[in-house]
Parts: C-alpha cells; sequence; structure tokens
C-alpha cells in the first residue's frame, strides 16, 4: 500500500552517522524516520572497525604467546583455530549489534524502513512504496572500498574489508595491495596468525602520517617477517584462483610475487550513485557529496555526514557529524566541523595516535614550532610490560602552546585523548607537565616530553639570579 510519512527528519543511511542522528532525534521527542537498505550498524559494526578489531586482539594473544618466554613463560608456538578465531570475530559483532538493531531503534521511538532510498526531488525520498516528504534530511549513506583499475584483476577473486572476515581459512600467502590504515592493520593481524604477508605500497607507507612515527611501525611489520614493497606499482595480476601472480613495477624494474590472496585495500569512495541526488539539487563529485564546514549541501534543507561527505572516514567523525547535524536540526544550533582536532589511530601494534598538528604541518604554518620527544624505553610501565618500542612526541609553538600529540607506542589510543583535550582548551606544555599522573604508567611519557620544554629553559640566566635574590630573604 503506497504511503506517505511526514517526519521531522529522514535520514538515509544507518551507520554510525545516521544512527547517531536517528537517536538523537528520536531522544528528544522529534519524528525520525531511518532508511538502510542493508544491514543496521553500517560499514562500523559489520565489515569495518569492529571485525577488524576484534581479529586484531586474537592476533595479539597469538604474537603475546609467541613473546612470553621474554617473561619467562614458556609457551611455543601458538597453535591457532582460524575457524574459532573467526567465530570470535562474528561473535564481537553479535554482541554489540542489538546497539544498533532496528528493535532497538524502533524502541527509541524511530520508524525504520528497510529499503533503497532515492529522492525524488528536493523534499522527497521514496523507499518502495512509500514516499518520505521530511522537513530536513539527512544523507549518511557512507562509503565503500575503491577498486583500482589494475589488467586481470577483475578476472580473479581478490579480497576486499568487505569479504575478509568471511574468509574460512587463513591465507597461506596474503598479499595486501595498499600500505594504509585497512593494509597494515589486516597485514600484521593476518601474519600474527600464521598467514606469509606481502604488503604492496605505491607510495610509501602511511602516507598521510609523520613518518618519524610510520618508521617505528615499519619497523616491527618487518621484524615480524612482514615484505613491505614501497613505491611499487602493481601492473598486472595473472594466475589462477588461490595462485595468483601479482606483477609489480618499481622504477624500471618489473618482478613477480606468487601470493594465494590479494587483499586491495586501496582507499574507499563515497556512496552517491542511485540516490537520486540531481533531483535533490545536491552537488557531488567522485570525491563525495559537497558539503560546507556546517556539512549543508547544495540544498539548504539537506545535510551530509560520515564518510560520504568526503572528509576523514572515522567512525567518531561519523558520530560527532551526526551529534552536530541533530542538535542544528533541532535547536538551530551552529555546526562547525573547523576547529575541533579530531584524534585518529592506526591499530597495529604499536598503536599510531595522532590529534592536532603534526610536526610538517605546524612547521609550515609557524617556522618556530617544535618538537618534544619521550621513549617509552624510559617508561617504568613500558619496561615492566617489556612494551618499549615508540615514542610520543608533542608539537608546540614558540611560546610552549600545545599545536598537536603524536604518539607511537603502547596503548597509543588511550592516551591521545588527554591531548585532544589540551588542544581544545588551548593547553601548553608547563600544564602538561604540571599534571600529576599514577605511578607507573604510561601516560607518564607525555608528562616526560613537557617536562623537556622546562627543562630547557632552565639554563635561562635570569632564573640563577632570581634564586641568589630570594637567597638574601632566608
Ligand atoms: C576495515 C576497516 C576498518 C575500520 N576501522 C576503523 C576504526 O578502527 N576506527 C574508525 O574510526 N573508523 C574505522 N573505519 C572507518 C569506519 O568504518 C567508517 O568511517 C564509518 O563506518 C563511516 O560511517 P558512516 O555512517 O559514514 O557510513 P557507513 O557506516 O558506511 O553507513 C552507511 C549506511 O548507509 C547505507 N546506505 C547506503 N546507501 C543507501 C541508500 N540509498 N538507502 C538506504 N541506505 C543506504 C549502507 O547500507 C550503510 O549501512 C574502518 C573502515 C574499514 C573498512
Ligand atoms: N584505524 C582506523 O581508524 C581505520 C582503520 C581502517 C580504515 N580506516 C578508514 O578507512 C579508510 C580506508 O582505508 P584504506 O587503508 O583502504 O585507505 P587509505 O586511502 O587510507 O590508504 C590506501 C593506501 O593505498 C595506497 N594505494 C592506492 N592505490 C594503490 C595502488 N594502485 N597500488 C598500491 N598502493 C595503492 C595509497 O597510497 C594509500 O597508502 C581510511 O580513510 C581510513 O580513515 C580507518
Amino acid at each position: 500500500m503506497p504511503e506517505t510519512l511526514s517526519p521531522d527528519v529522514c535520514v538515509i543511511g544507518a551507520g554510525s552517522g545516521g544512527l547517531t542522528v536517528a537517536a538523537f532525534c528520536a531522544m528528544l521527542g522529534a519524528p525520525v524516520v531511518l532508511v538502510e537498505k542493508d544491514r543496521m550498524g553500517g560499514d562500523c559494526l559489520n565489515a569495518g572497525c569492529v571485525p577488524s578489531k576484534a581479529l586484531i586482539a586474537a592476533a595479539r594473544r597469538a604474537h603475546d604467546i609467541r613473546q612470553a618466554s621474554g617473561f619467562g613463560i614458556r609457551a611455543g608456538e601458538p597453535a591457532i583455530d582460524f575457524a574459532q578465531v573467526m567465530r570470535h570475530v562474528r561473535d564481537a559483532i553479535a554482541t554489540i549489534a542489538p546497539n544498533d538493531s532496528v528493535a532497538r531503534f524502533s524502541a527509541l521511538g524511530v520508524k525504520v524502513i528497510k529499503g533503497e532510498a532515492r529522492f525524488l526531488g528536493p523534499g522527497a525520498v521514496t523507499v518502495g512504496d512509500t514516499t518520505i516528504a521530511a522537513r530536513r534530511f539527512v544523507i549518511a549513506t557512507g562509503s565503500r572500498p575503491l577498486l583500482p583499475d589494475i589488467p586481470g584483476l577483475d578476472a580473479l577473486p581478490f579480497l576486499t574489508s568487505e569479504t575478509i572476515f568471511d574468509l574460512a581459512a587463513c591465507p597461506g600467502h596474503l598479499g595486501v595491495l595498499g600500505g594504509g590504515p585497512v593494509g597494515l592493520e589486516m597485514a600484521q593481524a593476518f601474519r600474527r596468525l600464521g598467514a606469509e604477508v606481502t604488503v604492496l605500497e605505491r607510495d610509501r607507507l602511511l602516507p598521510g602520517e609523520d613518518p618519524e612515527m610510520v618508521d617505528v611501525v615499519r619497523r616491527q611489520l618487518q621484524d615480524e617477517g612482514i615484505a613491505l614493497l614501497e613505491g611499487v606499482e602493481l601492473t598486472r595480476v595473472e594466475g589462477e584462483p588461490g595462485a595468483l601472480r601479482l606483477i609489480a613495477r618499481r622504477g624500471d624494474d618489473d618482478g613477480a610475487i606468487g601470493v594465494s590472496h590479494l587483499l586491495v585495500a586501496t582507499g574507499r569512495r563515497a556512496n552517491v550513485e542511485n540516490l537520486g541526488l540531481e533531483a535533490a539539487g545536491v552537488a557531488f563529485t567522485s570525491a563525495g557529496i559537497t558539503v560546507d564546514k556546517t556539512l549543508r549541501t547544495s540544498n539548504p534543507r539537506i545535510h551530509a555526514i560520515g564518510d560520504v561527505g568526503g572528509g576523514p572516514q572515522l567512525t567518531h567523525v561519523a558520530g560527532w557529524h551526526g551529534q552536530m547535524v541533530a542538535q542544528n536540526i533541532l535547536f538551530r544550533r551552529p555546526v562547525d566541523t573547523g576547529g575541533t582536532a579530531v584524534p585518529r589511530v592506526i591499530y597495529t601494534d604499536p598503536e599510531l595516535a595522532q590529534v592536532g598538528l603534526t610536526e610538517a604541518e605546524a612547521r609550515k604554518l609557524d617556522p618556530k614550532a617544535r618538537s618534544l620527544r619521550w621513549p617509552f624505553a624510559e617508561n617504568d610501565r613500558a619496561v615492566t610490560a617489556r612494551r618499549r618500542q615508540g615514542h610520543i612526541k608533542l608539537v608546540i609553538s614558540a611560546k610552549g602552546r600545545l599545536l598537536g600529540a603524536s604518539i607511537v607506542g603502547a596503548e597509543a589510543t588511550e592516551l591521545i585523548g588527554l591531548y585532544a583535550l589540551a588542544l581544545a582548551k588551548g593547553g601548553t606544555a608547563a600544564e602538561l607537565a604540571a599534571i600529576v599522573l599514577p605511578y607507573p604508567g604510561l601516560s607518564e611519557v607525555g608528562k616526560r616530553a613537557a617536562s623537556t620544554y622546562l627543562q630547557a629553559r632552565l639554563g635561562n640566566p635570569w632564573i640563577g639570579r632570581i634564586m641568589r635574590l630570594l637567597r638574601r630573604f632566608g
């Protein structure tokens, strides 16, 4: 039966961004319709953050067992039951899934419609027989793997983030095309689970990250036996299923690498197709829907958030967008994606976390910007846990104001939050050096780095003069 709904808000896509908008609106009593064509929870829950971090956690256990002899515990080579590892991955998804389910959102008061949404015009969307004429729309349709045009690739089976978590057996030799976050996280996880792994990256590993921090990750991956081929172009894929030949070129040299499986992890493309964006008057390019810094599209009644908007493709960014846009729709609270420093983490071991400016970015804006470092090897907690790799780097202005923080080392994800707060509050190295932190703790690495700023100032001749003056008073 055709029906027309007229909610305040229609959200398209039930991933991290869309779910946040829908939950926020429903909890405040605004009528909201949420349309999802596939699985509730989107990419993060079903084929992204959750399965990847579950797999990484399993792989870490295998690695810890191999490393246990350093603690005086003899364990030997772990026996890996890959089917059970994958059950653990599915179990993690299934445990979290109820939070994102139709049942939960319906109970919150959201009208959830399963189907593909398409704009009929600037103020109406159709899903099957239903037309939704909402006051405001939020497009949160996410992204999907971007597949490079490489001769032979489409004729042979290959994996992407959408299929790798369905593997029934561990690959014998996993080729990974792309040394970005997906490629490196999966390369290390599969290596630890027993696969031979070769990464092919046409640039350098993690090209968007500080090279000094990436070096620490690179060394660890190499130590674990991962072959890292940087500056190479994959020119052709040959062979047959289970026995692929990757023909790659570096400069004028061609070489072939035999692998059993190939993971293509060369970035993502925004889901802008088949949405009727032209009918809606929403401008877009192949990079995504065009939005201003308030996340508004060229149609002022329509916002676009998360991966489809072409900004940083991260779950917490999609959620943050969703929260701001919901507040804007309900309370006219201004949206501003400009000023906030958003952390990002590569979940390799050691983890690489970044917030604010990298050293190179800061120097471009302020040639007097400086860096303060402290190694994990000089941190007592890291030493006791045999997790001595890596360091923190705080980037500060000439006057000591924090501009950015990079951490490569144990628990970098958990450590970076402090620096996100410090950046938001205009914090300084002196303030970071003054915090009292529990001993022993990894968080002390940042305090020690910040303290080097003060130590450098102790050489100032005025300090000696002031001390001599004060001595005269007893
Ligand atoms: C392997 C991997 C690991 C990742 N790990 C992390 C991580 O550790 N941390 C992190 O922050 N980020 C991570 N990400 C990125 C993260 O998954 C995404 O940034 C996030 O899911 C984006 O959320 P979104 O709401 O924009 O889109 P999505 O989660 O992709 O949701 C979009 C939804 O819209 C639906 N949809 C699309 N078109 C329509 C339509 N026409 N009608 C109805 N529904 C539609 C889709 O089916 C989908 O459910 C990872 C990504 C991958 C691939
Ligand atoms: N920890 C996290 O937060 C996390 C984890 C995974 C994914 N993600 C998000 O998912 C998105 C996708 O990740 P990704 O790693 O697929 O993409 P990416 O764009 O971040 O990295 C892709 C890498 O592949 C390389 N590349 C591209 N084409 C190539 C080719 N033809 N041959 C060889 N190398 C090639 C690029 O130089 C780049 O280093 C990212 O934007 C990221 O934000 C985040």
